[in-house]
C-alpha cells in the first residue's frame, strides 16, 4: 500500500508498571490498522529501580545529565526493551525485517518544562543495534527546545483514530488515564486542544503502596470501601495547576500522595480516585467546548469507583463516558500504538505536535533516527 509501513511502539509510562508494545500499519496520515500488543511487567525490584532513577534525576540540569543510578538503569530498560521486542516478534511470527521503524518513548525521569527540560531514559542506537530495526526516539525533546510543552504527544494519533470513527456524540474527547492523565479534544471541525490535566494513576499506586503494599488498587477494590475526604480532595484540586491561563505538562512529582497520617487506608484510595475523576473534569473547563463524550484509555479505566465518579462527574454536564474498547479501540494499546504511529510521522518529516497540543508556536517534527550500526 502507497506510503504504509509497518511499525512497533514501545510505552514504558509514568506508572512505571511496565513495557507496552504495540504493532501499526500506517502512512503517518490518515491510514492506521492496529495490530498485536503486548504488556510485559516490570518486577518489583526493577520498579523500585526505576523509583530511584526518579529521585536521582532531580539534580540533572542538562537532558544528557546521568547522575546516580541513571547509566545503568538507562542500559538495562534498554536492553529490557529490546528483549521485549524479541519477544513480540516470536509470539506474532515475526521477524525484525518485516518491521519498518521502533518508536521508542523510554522513560521519563524528569520533566520541567518551565527549564525546557525533559529526560527520557534509553538509548535508541543501542536499541537498533541489538533489535537491527531502525528506531526513533526522543521525540520530545525538539518541541521542548521550540517553547511546547513536551507533552502530550499523543494528540496526533488520537485525532487519526477519531476519523473513523463513527460516535453518536461530538465533540469527542480522548482522555488517558495513566499515571498522570491528559486530554485531547477533536472538536466538530476537527480542532484538537490536548493537555495534562492532572493526577491519574499515580497518587493512588503511591498511597496504596505505601500503605498496602500492592502496586495498585485492582479495580478500586480497596477505594470501594472508603469514604472521600472532601478537605482533602480540596487540597489537590485547589492548586494553581487547574485555574492558571496557561496549560502546563506535568512531571510524576508535581503531584505528591498524602501523608500516612492524614487519612486511613481505604479513605485515601477513594478520595484520590475522586481527585483522578474531578482532575478531569475540572480541566476539561479549558476546552474550547464542553465535550458530549468521553473516551477513556489507560489503566484508570479499570478503577471501577473512579470511573464511577467520573460518569457521574460527566454527566452533569450532559456528557457520555465510554470506555476505549466501547468505541471499538484499545485502551491498554493505544499509547505504544501512537509511539508507533509518531515514528512513522518522524521518519516522513511530518509534525508530532501542534500549537493546539503542546502550545509550540508552530507545528513540530520530532524525534531522532538511530539505524543499527553495520
Ligand atoms: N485492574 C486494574 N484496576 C485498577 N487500576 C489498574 C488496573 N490495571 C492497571 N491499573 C492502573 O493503571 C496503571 C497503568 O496505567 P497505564 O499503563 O495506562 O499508565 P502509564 O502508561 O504508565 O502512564 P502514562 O500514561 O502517565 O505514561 C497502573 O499503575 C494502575 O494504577
Ligand atoms: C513527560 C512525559 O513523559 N509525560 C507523559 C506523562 O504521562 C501521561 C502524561 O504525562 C502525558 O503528557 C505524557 O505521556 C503521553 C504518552 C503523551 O505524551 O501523550
Amino acid at each position: 500500500m502507497d506510503g504504509m509501513k509497518t511499525a512497533i511502539g514501545l510505552m514504558s509510562g509514568t506508572s512505571m508498571d511496565g513495557i507496552d508494545i504495540a504493532l501499526l500499519h500506517t502512512d503517518g496520515g490518515r491510514r492506521v490498522e492496529r495490530g498485536a500488543f503486548l504488556g510485559i511487567p516490570y518486577e518489583n525490584a526493577f520498579r523500585q529501580r526505576l523509583k530511584q532513577a526518579l529521585e536521582d534525576a532531580r539534580v540533572a540540569r542538562f537532558r544528557d545529565d546521568r547522575p546516580g543510578c541513571l547509566l545503568s538503569v538507562e542500559d538495562e530498560l534498554t536492553r529490557r526493551h529490546a528483549e521485549a521486542v524479541e519477544k513480540f516478534l516470536q509470539l506474532n511470527g515475526l521477524s525484525a525485517s518485516e518491521i519498518d521503524v521502533i518508536g521508542f518513548h523510554g522513560q521519563t525521569v524528569l520533566h520541567r518544562p518551565e527549564q525546557r527540560l525533559t529526560i527520557q531514559l534509553g538509548d535508541g542506537q543501542c536499541l537498533a543495534d541489538l533489535t537491527r530495526i531502525p528506531v526513533v526516539f526522543d521525540m520530545r525533546a525538539n518541541d521542548m527546545a521550540h517553547g511546547g510543552q513536551g507533552a502530550p504527544l499523543v494528540p496526533a494519533y488520537h485525532a487519526a483514530l477519531a476519523e473513523g470513527l463513527q460516535l453518536p456524540e461530538w465533540p469527542v474527547c480522548f482522555v488517558n488515564i495513566g499515571g498522570i492523565s491528559n486530554l485531547t479534544f477533536i472538536g466538530t471541525d476537527g480542532e484538537i486542544v490536548a493537555y495534562d490535566s492532572g493526577p491519574g494513576n499515580s497518587l493512588i499506586d503511591q498511597w496504596v503502596d505505601a500503605n498496602a503494599g500492592v502496586p495498585y488498587d485492582q479495580g478500586g477494590l480497596i477505594a470501594s470501601e472508603g469514604q472521600i475526604d472532601h478537605d482533602l480532595a480540596g487540597t489537590y484540586l485547589s492548586q494553581p495547576f487547574f485555574t492558571d491561563k496557561r496549560r502546563r505538562s506535568l512531571d510524576r512529582n508535581d503531584f505528591l500522595p498524602p501523608a500516612g497520617h492524614q487519612v486511613e487506608l481505604a479513605d485515601g484510595a477513594r478520595t484520590l480516585a475522586y481527585v483522578a475523576a474531578a482532575s478531569i473534569i475540572q480541566s476539561s473547563k479549558h476546552l474550547p467546548e464542553p465535550p458530549g463524550l468521553y473516551v477513556v484509555c489507560g489503566g484508570g479505566r479499570l478503577n471501577e469507583v473512579l470511573m464511577a465518579d467520573l460518569r457521574e462527574l460527566a454527566g452533569e454536564r450532559d456528557a457520555r463516558v465510554a470506555t476505549a474498547e466501547e468505541a471499538g479501540l484499545d485502551g491498554d494499546a493505544m499509547e505504544a500504538e501512537a509511539w508507533a504511529y509518531l515514528a512513522v510521522r518522524s521518519m516522513k518529516g511530518l509534525p508530532l505536535t501542534f500549537p493546539g497540543t503542546t502550545g509550540v508556536p508552530s507545528p513540530m517534527k520530532g524525534g531522532l533516527v538511530a539505524s543499527p550500526s553495520t
